[in-house]
């Protein structure tokens, strides 16, 4: 593996220098087969030794060729856009269920009903929002809150979410252009629309695609664009839960059609997921495995600074045998990490690179043998 070394403007920054690790543990030995589906791997561009193979203490310089495809970690490729299905079970069909039966009958104006305030930001925002825990009744609310945060501490590392905001659009509703990198890595969009008997057009969250972020990289004078090659469209698909990267300028195409009624508009729960922390589950204890982990980082974290930057999150998963304390499986969760200009460098050898030292370092970690098995999830953030 080639990696350039950069002067010292262009170092990385990894923005924990150490973790303080929670000592709340949450008990994730959910299937890994899951998480993996979640988060297909791409097929990389450079592949290297790792949980097996490597020197005692880490290497980065772990040029061994291993025998056989078990002995890769591949590198996935940035995912800004995640898309899950069928989100929560009954979950959405019970938050649907309240809405209708909140909003149903015009002629019932209990005071309650009367929570939605018409949001509109000039040339920016135009929808009617409520806060979710004001809409939905307290147990309902705490479901929701369950399933995003299992969600959220699972598949992407993040031991937070915000507030909940319920909107609904309808003629005229829209947002434009905007990111949302302040309030966490991750955006989210719970989808409570009927959106395949739908009758009004628009509704689809809009994303900018990577290549326009980067337009001038692979710009093309033989090639024109219209929006398809400029815009990702995730049309709210019932029970859909989107998961983006809020980095990435977007917004909600102009709704039309549903001459006012709120039972016909587009309906979202939305917020972000925040706080990526490491979380231990398992045999060792938070005490246990911390110096270790920090260990671990600190030289992770030396190793990056020479590289050139790149921004993001990566989130990465290792199994721990309570026998020798090595990890046994080391996988990538989730990534967006993508290089900032700088120098000559392609983005994608930055972005390998990054990946790659990080998985080195964490597969050679060495944690205190224990009873039995440990699941540790680490989120890096790069800012
Ligand atoms: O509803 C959506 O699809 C996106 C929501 C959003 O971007 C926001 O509320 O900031
Ligand atoms: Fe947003």
């Amino acid at each position: 593996m080639q990696v350039t070394q950069h002067p010292d403007r262009n170092r990385n920054s990894c923005v924990a220098l150490k973790y303080n690790l929670p000592l709340k543990s949450t008990d994730l030995n959910q299937s890994t087969d899951k998480q993996r589906a979640a988060w297909p791997v791409s097929v990389c561009r450079q592949r290297f030794t790792a949980v097996q193979g490597l020197p005692e203490g880490g290497a980065t310089n772990a040029a061994a060729e291993p025998d056989s495809d078990d002995e890769y970690i591949e590198l996935p490729e940035a995912q800004h856009i995640i898309r899950e299905a069928n989100f929560g079970g009954d979950l959405v069909a019970d938050l649907r269920a309240h809405f209708e039966k909140r909003l149903g009958n015009p002629l019932e104006a209990s005071s309650e009903r009367f929570c939605f305030d018409w949001w509109h930001v000039p040339d920016q925002y135009t929808l009617l929002r409520c806060p979710a825990n004001v809409f939905f009744d307290a147990g309902l609310h705490e479901r929701l809150v369950d399933a995003l945060a299992e969600y959220g501490e699972r598949v992407l590392g993040c031991r937070g979410i915000s507030p909940l905001w319920l909107s609904v659009y309808v003629d005229g509703c829209k947002q434009e252009w905007h990111t949302d990198a302040p309030h966490g890595p991750f955006a989210f969009v719970l989808s409570l629309t009927h959106w395949e008997e739908r009758r009004f057009s628009g509704g689809e969250t809009m994303l900018l695609q990577p290549h326009v972020l980067d337009y001038w990289r692979s710009f093309d004078s033989s090639k024109g664009t219209e929006t398809p090659q400029l815009v990702t469209h995730v049309p709210p698909q019932y029970g859909q839960l989107l998961v983006f990267d809020g980095r990435i300028p977007h917004g909600v195409r102009l709704v039309e059609g549903t001459r006012g009624n709120p039972l016909d508009g587009r309906v979202v729960l939305h917020g972000w997921f925040t706080q990526p922390q490491p979380f231990i589950a398992g045999a060792l204890t938070s005490e246990e495995a911390t110096p270790a982990l920090n260990d671990c980082l600190e030289t992770l974290y030396e190793e990056l600074g020479t590289l050139p930057p790149a921004v993001g999150t990566v989130t990465v998963k290792l199994d721990v045998t309570g026998e020798t304390g090595k990890v046994t499986d080391l996988a990538f969760l989730a990534n967006t990490l993508v290089a900032r200009p700088s120098g000559a460098a392609d983005p994608e050898d930055v972005t390998q690179a990054t990946l790659a030292c990080i998985a080195q370092h964490l597969a050679a970690a060495r944690f205190p043998t224990s009873p039995g098995h440990t699941a540790i999830t680490i989120p890096l953030t790069f800012a």
